[in-house]
Order: C-alpha cells, then sequence, then structure tokens
C-alpha cells in the first residue's frame, strides 16, 4: 500500500484536546489509562485532587494529591479547579494549572474523572476540546468481580461502589464515544484509535488554512 508521508516537521501546529475517560468503579479505566500513557508521549495525565485516602500502593502526585478537606476547601475557594464534585462521599477536583499549561504547549491532556466533572468541563469555553469516552463491563456481575479482586476496598466500600454503578451507566449517552471493556487490549486499542483520528480532525491542526495556501502558492 503506497503512504503519502508527510514530514513531521512540515505538520502543522495542533491544538491539544482534553481526553475524557469515564465509567462505573472498577471497569478498567485506571488500567486503560496507565496503558495509553506509558505508549504515548503527546498525552498526559491530570492528576486530580481528592479527599478519599490513599490505597496501598497510591502515591501522592502520581495517582492523586492526596488533600485534606480543608485545603480542598481552599482550592475551591480560590478558583483552583477547572471543576469538581463528591463522590462515594469524597471530593474529587482537576487542579487548573497544569492542565491549562499542557494545553498550551499543544499536549493532549488525560482525564479519568466522572459523569458530573465531565459535564462541569462541557460547560466551559474548553467545550470544544473535548473528547468523552464511556467505559462499560461486560456486566455488572463481572464489574463487582473486579472490584473484588482488586481488593483494595473493604466490602462495603465495594456494596457502594456497586450500588452507584448503575447511576453512574445511566450517564451514557452524554459521552461521544462508547467502550465495552472485555478485552483490556482491544479495549486499548479502540482508545489508541479515537485519539488517533480525534487529533486528526481539522479543528484541531492551528494554522491549518496557511499550510494550504504555502503548498499551493497563494
Ligand atoms: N469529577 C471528578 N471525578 C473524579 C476526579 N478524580 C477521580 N474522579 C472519579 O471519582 C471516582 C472514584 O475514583 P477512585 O476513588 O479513584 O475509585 P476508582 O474509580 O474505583 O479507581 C471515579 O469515578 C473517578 O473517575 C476528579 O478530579 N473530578
Ligand atoms: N478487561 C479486563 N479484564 C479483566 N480484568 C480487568 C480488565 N480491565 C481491568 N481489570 C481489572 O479490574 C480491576 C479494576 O480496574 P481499575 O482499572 O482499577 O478500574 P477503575 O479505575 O475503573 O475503577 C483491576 O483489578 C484491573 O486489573
Amino acid at each position: 500500500m503506497t503512504e503519502f508521508a508527510r514530514p513531521a516537521s512540515h505538520r502543522p501546529p495542533r491544538r491539544g484536546l482534553m481526553f475524557v475517560l469515564s465509567s462505573p468503579s472498577g471497569a478498567g479505566k485506571t488500567t486503560l489509562s496507565r496503558r495509553l500513557l506509558e505508549g504515548d508521549g503527546d498525552i498526559t495525565l491530570s492528576v486530580s485532587a481528592t479527599t478519599r485516602p490513599p490505597r496501598p500502593g497510591e502515591v501522592d502526585g502520581k495517582d492523586y494529591w492526596f488533600v485534606s478537606p480543608d485545603r480542598f476547601a481552599d482550592m475551591v475557594r480560590d478558583d483552583q479547579l477547572l471543576e469538581w464534585a463528591t463522590v462515594f462521599g469524597h471530593r474529587y477536583g482537576t487542579p487548573r494549572g497544569p492542565v491549562e499549561a499542557a494545553l498550551h504547549e499543544g499536549h493532549d491532556v488525560l482525564f479519568d474523572i466522572d459523569w458530573q466533572g465531565t459535564q462541569q468541563l462541557q460547560q466551559t469555553d474548553a467545550a470544544s476540546d473535548l473528547v468523552r469516552v464511556f467505559i462499560l463491563p461486560p456486566d455488572l456481575a463481572e464489574l463487582e468481580r473486579r472490584l473484588m479482586g482488586r481488593a483494595t476496598d473493604p466490602i462495603d466500600v465495594i456494596t457502594g461502589r456497586m450500588a452507584r454503578a448503575r447511576d453512574e451507566i445511566s450517564h451514557w449517552g452524554e459521552y461521544d464515544y462508547i467502550l465495552v471493556n472485555d478485552n483490556a487490549d482491544l479495549c486499548l486499542a479502540e482508545l489508541r484509535a479515537i485519539l488517533k483520528a480525534e487529533r486528526l480532525r481539522r479543528k484541531r491542526q492551528l494554522g491549518l488554512a496557511d499550510f494550504v495556501r504555502g503548498m499551493l502558492g497563494q
């Protein structure tokens, strides 16, 4: 097959996009986002702030910024969060500074946030930069098996997460893409395909008109 290759230096600069992953707890978004980030130098994770206590193995500043309720309230008051919500009795929010800096530099940003946060981002000026992906489990029994198998939460917390799963899933219609995470390799390949195609959208190619004019000598 013939490839119409363009040298990278001839590519017009691109506008960064906001890649949102939501799912009921346990469907696999943390696993998938880690793998997506590993193989892609153009996208960075938005590390959320949360008042939830760290799970074993979670690292402050990498998985989350673990903050006190008072600190979180200060961040809200000082408008340091792009969006925030209460989930499972704890507060979670997206620090504004790192996201704005990454987008400004033309990098994409990955968000692991719930439907409430996604709705809030949708209402900002950045709505046209949003790509919203919802990840479904194959079924609810498998979701529960994954939460149990992850073994990071006590049984009452797992019960709470299962109770909220239906509510989270009911928001699937607010997303651009719906994936079923049955086979993680397949789901990852689908995520990569979405990201690749979204990056090529005309509206994200800054300076495209100049690029084409230059090509045509106009
Ligand atoms: N709105 C919002 N939701 C968040 C944020 N960070 C995490 N969440 C959501 O909070 C929920 C609970 O996250 P977590 O306690 O890590 O549990 P997990 O989803 O089972 O790994 C998930 O639905 C996350 O997507 C955030 O910054 N904003
Ligand atoms: N496709 C899959 N098949 C089987 N298990 C999976 C799959 N994807 C994720 N898991 C497992 O399910 C559990 C929950 O995944 P996780 O990524 O923590 O979910 P979330 O971040 O959505 O809460 C983890 O133990 C993970 O290894």
